[in-house]
């Protein structure tokens, strides 16, 4: 199928600063893309170009296959047959919120009663019917939000863009628009660009995720794929791998590892490992890692057995308790691998400050990367 959105070799910047170095993929008809990554990586920037509400200096942006975007031509964001909904979702104030998703239908000159069937279809599908005559101030958050929604899907654009949609919810009613939207632009079959720093949202939406770095493209690919194994430590860290731990690079019976005085850390890595690499860290969630606690001498020997065997699908990493913190349904603990090396996990009890033992972690799920230099 043609895509519907190309982008090839993006660049922008303001004045002396690169805002995107250089970026290119492509979208399919019917496709949800989330974009992730930490503030200031470039994600507003590249939003805006796609809707023709910034110019790039190099570079090109096709829709359905026309360029909209290139050092000769432009075409205005009223042309490109792109809705946008903001984070602030931008209603008109002094219209209903029927007047506010009819207003683009009866801006292309449709028939009353194709208006009034149109806006009515997305009332009902977006559960606003009884909100219809109200004004945007006299709705919640949640309502604005679907009514903004319910605008930008009226003239049914080839591309819906979402700038941080719910950011401006709270946790609970963000958990339930992002399923709902998901569910709904699948069901419409709506092409969707969509912008977040929010991992669990872009996981919501995403069939695939776009993970920025420094306006640079660090990977594309389906949002389970980059969770199992982020291309390079910053993907990591947004995605929650937040335990870093440094050491010499090695192989450990074949397998990609550090070695940190005598502890050996075995990972996965997405890059070919090899033996000119001299420094490396190994990153891991706290959600990946267990708790074992020592108990006496005779379980310590065990334990540093069972620590050098290289077969073991688990790294064990001495720690000492900090600190545990109650999160509801768990605990959250902090712990010291060396000293200064805090590291976190999770346990269904609080541990004692100063309680000796392990953190046991699969293989599979400690990323491995290489140090520069
Ligand atoms: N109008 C501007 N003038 C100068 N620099 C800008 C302008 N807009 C953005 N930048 C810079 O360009 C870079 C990319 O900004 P952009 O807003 O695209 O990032 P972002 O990933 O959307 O960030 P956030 O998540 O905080 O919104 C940043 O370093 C930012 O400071």
């Amino acid at each position: 199928m043609d895509p519907i959105l190309e982008v090839v070799d993006l660049q922008k910047k303001y004045g002396g600063q690169t805002a995107l170095a250089g970026i290119g993929f492509s979208v399919s008809p019917g496709e949800i893309i989330s974009v992730l990554g930490p503030s200031g990586c470039g994600k507003s920037t590249l939003l805006q170009l796609i809707a023709g509400l910034q110019q790039p200096d190099g570079g090109e942006i096709r829709l359905r296959g026309e360029t909209v975007s290139s050092g000769s031509r432009f075409v205005p964001p009223e042309k490109r047959r792109i809705n946008m909904v903001f984070q602030d979702y931008a209603l008109w104030p002094h219209m209903t919120v029927y007047d506010n998703i009819s207003y683009g239908l009866k801006r292309k000159k449709n028939s009353a009663a194709d208006i009034k069937e149109k806006v009515s279809e997305l009332l009902a599908m977006l559960h606003l019917e009884s909100f219809a005559q109200r004004l945007p101030a006299q709705l919640s958050g949640g309502q604005q939000q679907r009514v903004a929604i319910a605008r930008a899907l009226a003239t049914e654009p080839d591309l819906l863009l979402l700038d941080e949609p719910l950011s401006n919810l709270d946790m609970r009613l963000r958990i339930e628009m992002r399923t709902e939207m998901s569910y709904l632009f699948r069901r419409l079959g709506t092409t969707v660009f969509h912008v977040t720093h929010d991992p669990e949202e872009a996981f919501a939406m995403a069939d695939r995720l776009v993970m920025m770095r420094n306006g640079a493209i660090d990977q594309i690919d389906r949002p389970h794929a980059c969770y199992r194994l982020p291309a390079t430590p910053s993907a990591a860290s947004l995605l929650g791998a937040g335990n870093r731990l440094e050491g010499e690079s090695m192989f450990e019976e074949g397998v990609p590892a550090l070695q940190i005085g005598s502890t050996i850390v075995r990972g996965a890595s997405p890059v070919v490992w090899n033996n000119r690499m001299k420094q490396a860290e190994a990153l891991f969630r706290p959600d990946a890692a267990s708790w074992e606690t020592a108990i006496g001498a005779e379980a310590d020997e065990v334990a540093a057995a069972a620590e050098s065997s290289a077969n073991s699908p688990f790294n064990r990493i001495a720690a000492r308790v900090v600190h545990s913190s109650f999160e509801g349904n768990r605990w959250r603990v902090l712990a010291e691998g060396a000293p200064g090396r805090r590291l976190a996990l999770f346990h269904h009890e609080p541990l004692a400050s100063g309680t000796t033992g392990h953190l046991v972690v699969p293989v599979a799920d400690t990323f491995l990367y290489p140090l520069p230099g």
